[in-house]
């Protein structure tokens, strides 16, 4: 494959910003495009997936590069790749022979599958022996994953439309709802995403929702709502039929589930920040079913968010778990008693996940409580994110 100038050019101040910025890859993608409009759908995808490549293998890169010279990491990265190097001056010293000798000699797992000693150390502690495939998993790319949106289509007519497009994709089994693209393709550009007719929204993350049991015409509170993706599954499973009250405590993101409910054609979910707790105290005893899709580490998502692993600090995941522990204690009160709550992450990590639910149950707030069903979703067993799913009911 060849080389252009202005598209390594852009993907090199990418990384430049990624990682001296400190911003985070998504956003960086986004302006990137923005201040290339006249580069088309190849070029946007070289620059995209060159990108997400060097952040997921950034440490064994930089171990293996000569320098820590942006250009001659994505060098080190392209050889790697099993790619030529054209003869440019920014690529002098790089040479395939030097790198595979490095690459040979390099023992550590945690360099090898490119993870911060602390957080390998952390997953061997916590997952055992299932630690090393998992970590491989997360480093695999993922795949596109669509739901349906059923208020609007079906799956098989979605995926006849998608072929019409170009665009082909397969039925996998255990998931009602997706479709998993054969190729990466940006669906977002398709008129079939502008009419509503799928999200896009990994298989694991599809299993929430149907956790909840929500029916038509129930009363549903999904408390960390964000930008509403699976508020919008909700939606679709109740037949619009009901309310769903969306709340956050970043009100931004909120509106950005306005936008999307109003593309799916969902007209029965209510957005509410969270800017108190008398808020949630107000709604006490209110809902039949309650969806506490947690903020976590992201680490079940490795493979569609790789700067996590660079940004994560042991204090930000002591932090992150203080707030499940918070949520956790104060949230429920606004289930009816009856209710169906789910507590979700995309996390694989027990500390945030079964230890946070045991340590629920056990505690006043918890005390009405019992646990129904709970699905731990490792990357490597399923084949889709990581993530953690319990269901409990309300005495
Ligand atoms: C995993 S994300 C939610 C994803 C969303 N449910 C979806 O399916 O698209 C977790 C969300 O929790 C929110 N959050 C963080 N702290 C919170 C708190 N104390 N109460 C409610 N929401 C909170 C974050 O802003 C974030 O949007």
């Amino acid at each position: 494959m060849k080389l252009f100038p202005n598209t390594v050019s852009g993907v090199v101040s990418a990384l430049n910003d990624i990682f001296e910025g400190k911003y985070y890859t998504d956003k960086v993608i986004e302006r990137t495009f923005k201040s290339n409009p006249k580069w088309g759908a190849r070029d946007r995808a070289f620059v995209a997936e060159s990108v997400y490549e060097i952040v997921r293998w950034w440490r064994l890169i930089r171990e293996l590069s000569p320098s820590g010279d942006h250009y001659h990491l994505f060098g080190t990265y392209w050889l790697l790749q099993g790619n030529h190097l054209p003869d440019w001056e920014e690529f002098q010293g790089l040479e395939r022979t030097t790198l595979m000798e490095r690459h040979r000699r390099i023992q550590e797992r945690a360099v090898l599958e490119s993870i911060p000693d602390w957080l390998d150390e952390m997953g061997e502690g916590l997952l055992g022996e299932k630690w090393e495939k998992e970590l491989a998993s997360l480093n695999q790319q993922a795949d596109v994953v669509l739901r349906v949106n059923t208020l609007k289509t079906s799956r098989d007519i979605l995926k006849q439309k998608l072929e019409e497009q170009g665009i082909q994709s397969v039925i996998p089994e255990g998931y009602p709802e997706a479709l998993v693209l054969r190729e990466r393709k940006n669906v977002f550009r398709t008129p079939l995403f502008k009419e509503g007719l799928f999200e896009v929204q990994d298989a694991s993350s599809q299993l929430v929702a149907a956790f909840l049991d929500p029916q038509p015409g129930m009363r549903v509170i999904d408390a960390c709502a964000g930008a509403g993706g699976k508020a919008l599954h909700l939606a679709a499973m109740m037949q619009n039929k009901g309310k769903i009250l969306a709340m956050d405590v970043e009100s931004w993101k909120l509106k950005n589930t306005k936008l999307r409910a109003r593309r799916a054609g969902v007209s029965i979910i209510e957005t509410r920040p969270i800017e108190n707790n008398k808020i949630i105290k107000r709604l006490k005893d209110s809902a039949d079913r309650l969806l506490l899709d947690v903020p976590c580490s992201g680490l079940g998502v490795l493979r569609r968010n790789p700067d996590a692993k660079w940004k994560l600090q042991p204090e930000t995941l002591h932090k992150v778990q203080e707030i499940q522990k918070e949520i956790l204690q104060q949230y429920p009160l606004m289930l009816k008693p009856g209710g169906i709550m789910v507590y979700a992450t995309c996390s694989i990590l027990p500390t945030e996940n079964e230890r946070q639910v045991a340590a629920f149950l056990k505690s006043t707030a918890g005390k009405d409580f019992s646990l129904l069903e709970e699905k731990k979703v490792l990357s490597h067993e399923s084949g889709y994110d990581g993530f953690y799913i319990a269901k409990m009911i309300k005495k």
